[in-house]
């Protein structure tokens, strides 16, 4: 029996794309039917669909990509802190947490409740809290939103500050069973060699 709790969005016609991008699809390109040996699938999707990481390149063209990823960072202690009903999230909301020994930082929104839709509005990570991440030592934010900047942002300054701070980014989780506290995570990315993102099986055991 498992104590690992899924914190990933299922990867099927349902699951919601960024506006404009590639949508999932999984077909078979052999059944068992017809070449009386296998069945054989394929997907086509954009490498940032559902819960995912994104390499540095995303956003920057001399940036990391995914193969270049400690794969360390997605893998040991995390500690989730619930920062609901927000338009943008400070460092002055890290006030009053203890986070010296937290390398891994996984903030509850709640600002992407019904993942069946894509959200027109979410909260936005602010350079301030990215430089507190810094600070702290944290080198992975994880987040139940799609993305840390603005949805319409061209500017992508969060993501430019966390990777100025050296914090690399986890979205897309579904936190909705997870209470604060101290947990195992485990959200390994694919080995992609030009990868600018990956989607990521992302799991949580208390600590
Ligand atoms: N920042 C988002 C993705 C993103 O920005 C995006 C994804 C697909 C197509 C366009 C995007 N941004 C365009 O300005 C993410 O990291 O997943
Ligand atoms: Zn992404
Ligand atoms: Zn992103």
């Amino acid at each position: 029996m498992t104590r690992w709790i899924d914190v990933s969005q299922p990867l099927d016609r349902h699951v919601t794309t960024w506006p404009g991008d590639t949508p999932f699809e999984a077909t078979l390109t052999w059944n068992k039917a017809d070449t009386g040996s296998v069945n054989v699938g394929k997907v086509t999707m954009s490498l940032h669909t559902g819960t995912h990481v994104d390499a540095p390149f995303h956003f920057d063209d001399a940036g990391q990509k995914i193969i270049d990823l400690d794969p360390d960072l997605y893998i040991g202690h995390a500690r989730v802190i619930y920062l609901p009903g927000r338009t943008e999230i400070t460092a002055a909301d890290l006030d009053g947490f203890e986070l010296n020994d937290v390398q891994r930082l996984i903030i509850k929104t709640d600002g992407w409740i019904d993942k069946s839709t894509f959200p027109e509005t979410i909260p936005v990570l602010t350079p301030s809290l990215a430089e507190r991440l810094g600070e702290l030592g944290i080198s992975l934010i994880g987040l139940d939103l799609p993305s840390v900047d603005a949805i319409d942002s061209k500017e992508m300054a969060a993501h430019h500050a966390l990777a100025q701070h050296g914090v690399h980014i986890l979205e897309g989780l579904v936190l909705d069973a997870i209470t604060p506290g101290d947990y195992h995570l485990n959200a390994v990315p694919l080995p992609l060699v030009d990868g600018d993102g990956s989607p990521v099986r992302a799991l949580l055991r208390p600590y």
